[in-house]
């Protein structure tokens, strides 16, 4: 039966994630687990691929190898692993499982296997029961036997992807396309907004046009430079960092281009500045309107001379070198303003890139928060950090005016200031909107704690049909508190027409 259902998935028409989620979902209710987890190899981290039973924010969790044992073990071996309900072996998904009764995982079952296509590790399915005695050895043999069209699954997914870029001409991630060469540098994200400006970002990466990226402060300029720079025919070669903002303008020119010995006083060796130094690769300018305007004239030339001068020196130096800036600023307003020249301006910003703000990109807030709880979790030496409920919506109704920058700083916050309250190493903690501190209108304040408290207990018995209005209730309100009791916008996110919502609203009883 299952393994029908799981070939059934495999040869549906529908993009790869969908079909990896579909399988996971599948065999959760096979196997009567509280949770499935399809988790890829990244060097040294697994991250989720596809999930079923976790809380969203696990999906831009990413569990370091060293950190999670349950992981290690899994990926050390070749066959499935059962272990054991008395396992004391930590579970990653502690305090992460949707249908979690208590604040900790109880005594559970849990079973994974490792996936290899084409002879490579790529990652593990995990599969956690709540009830112990749910997996057996039987339960193995089966898992075994599933986790092959697991491994088609994927396979025909990055074949998939191979021929889509194919088409396009670009290569892939099975030809050679860069990943993340370390945490740091992964962007995290599923939104749509964030999904285009990446295809965008690896499509012009090819090109040795200059790239201007614009965003607010902290949405990610810095990131995306250096995945452009990844993605790019200069790859191999070094990417050189010029944080415009911080040169101060009597030192600027012989940063960039270097300097003679004795061209100043101090100048006591001959150097070559950072134009050199990227000479084959990618010149960096973040915040790059901020530049003194004697500076930017003597950019320019560079720019369209191909060759630097060091400072006291007759000798033209020829630099091949390709520009990307960085700005949170206004630089047609700039250039109005007769504070940034207009022809470095249209030099730089042969294509300009806009990155969204975190606000407009409301998918993403969870997974980055889940990320950055995961490190905090790892840092502070937690057994396991969460969101409540009602922090997680607050998370969502936030502007962010500081961008994914502010969400990190505030995650970070709210860890310490569980740990300095006196919340044990070993217990699950879980951050509430009062440690986040967020400066939220009141009115969503009040349309938060509405929501806590319809929130069906796990331990009630309630009716179908009671569920179902509960949560229609739930989502309804949810809704206006996150589109400020404006019923049209309402409507429009969750998708039903605005006279069908009020007509709902009223037999629930909101309005
Ligand atoms: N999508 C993302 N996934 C993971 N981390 C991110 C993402 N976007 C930004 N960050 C992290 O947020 C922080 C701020 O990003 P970054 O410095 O690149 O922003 P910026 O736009 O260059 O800011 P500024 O304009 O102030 O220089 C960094 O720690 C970065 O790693």
């Amino acid at each position: 039966m299952l393994q029908q259902s799981l070939l059934a998935d495999l040869v549906t028409d529908v993009p790869a994630p969908v079909r990896l989620q579909n399988l996971v979902k599948t065999l959760r209710q096979h196997f009567h687990c509280g949770a499935v987890v399809l988790l890829k190899r990244d060097s040294d981290a697994l991250r989720p691929i596809a999930m079923h039973g976790l809380v969203d924010e696990a999906l831009g969790r990413r569990f370091v190898v060293a950190e999670h044992p349950r992981l290690a073990t899994l990926l050390a071996s070749r066959n499935p692993v059962l272990f054991e309900p008395s396992s004391s072996l930590p579970d990653p998904y502690d305090g992460l499982l949707s249908d979690q009764p208590g604040d900790a995982l109880p005594v559970h079952d849990c079973m994974g296997i490792s996936l290899y296509i084409e002879g490579q590790c790529w990652g593990v399915l995990t599969l956690d029961a709540l009830q112990p005695g749910t997996f057996n050895d039987q339960s193995t043999i089966e898992l075994q036997r599933f986790s092959l069209i697991v491994e088609a699954a994927i396979r025909v997914g990055s074949l998939e992807q191979q021929v889509r870029a194919l088409r396009q001409n670009q290569p892939t991630s099975g030809s050679g396309n860069p990943s993340p060469n370390n945490l740091d540098n992964e962007i995290i994200g599923k939104s749509s907004a964030l999904r285009q400006v990446i295809s965008e970002l690896h499509t012009v990466a090819k090109a040795e046009l200059p790239v201007l990226l614009l965003g607010e402060t902290g949405v990610g300029k810095e990131l995306f430079a250096r995945e452009l720079h990844r993605y790019s025919k200069r790859a191999a070669k070094p990417m050189i960092y010029v944080n415009c903002a911080a040169l101060p303008e009597s030192l600027a020119e012989s940063e960039l281009f270097g300097h003679s010995k004795g061209a100043f006083s101090g100048a006591t060796s001959e150097r070559g500045g950072r134009f050199e130094a990227a000479h084959g690769g990618t010149l960096f300018l973040d915040e790059v309107g901020e530049l003194p305007l004697s500076i930017q004239a003597k950019l320019l030339r560079v720019l369209q001379n191909g060759e630097v001068q060091r400072l006291g020196s007759d000798r033209h130096r020829k630099v091949d070198v390709r520009i990307v800036a960085a700005t949170n600023r206004n630089l047609q307003q700039q250039v109005r303003d007769e504070q940034f020249r207009a022809d470095l301006y249209h030099r730089l910003s042969v294509y300009p890139l806009p990155i969204p703000p975190l606000r407009d990109r409301e998918d993403d807030i969870l997974l980055l928060a889940g990320h950055f709880l995961e490190l905090n979790r790892s840092r502070l030496g937690l057994r396991a950090i969460r969101l409540s409920a009602t922090a997680e919506i607050a998370l969502k109704q936030y502007r962010w005016p500081g961008n994914i920058r502010e969400l990190e700083h505030v995650i970070s916050r709210a860890a310490i200031k569980l740990l300095s309250a006196g919340v044990e190493h070993s217990s699950i903690a879980t951050i509430t909107e009062q440690e986040l501190d967020l400066n939220l209108p009141s009115h969503a304040s009040a349309e938060r704690q509405v929501l806590e408290q319809t929130a069906i207990p796990a331990s009630e018995a309630i009716s179908l049909r009671d569920a179902v209005d509960f949560t229609q209730k739930q989502m309804i309100q949810r809704a206006l508190a996150l589109e400020d009791g404006k019923w049209s916008r309402a409507a429009k996110r969750l998708g039903v027409d605005s006279s069908n919502l009020h007509k709902l609203a009223g037999r629930l009883g909101i309005k």
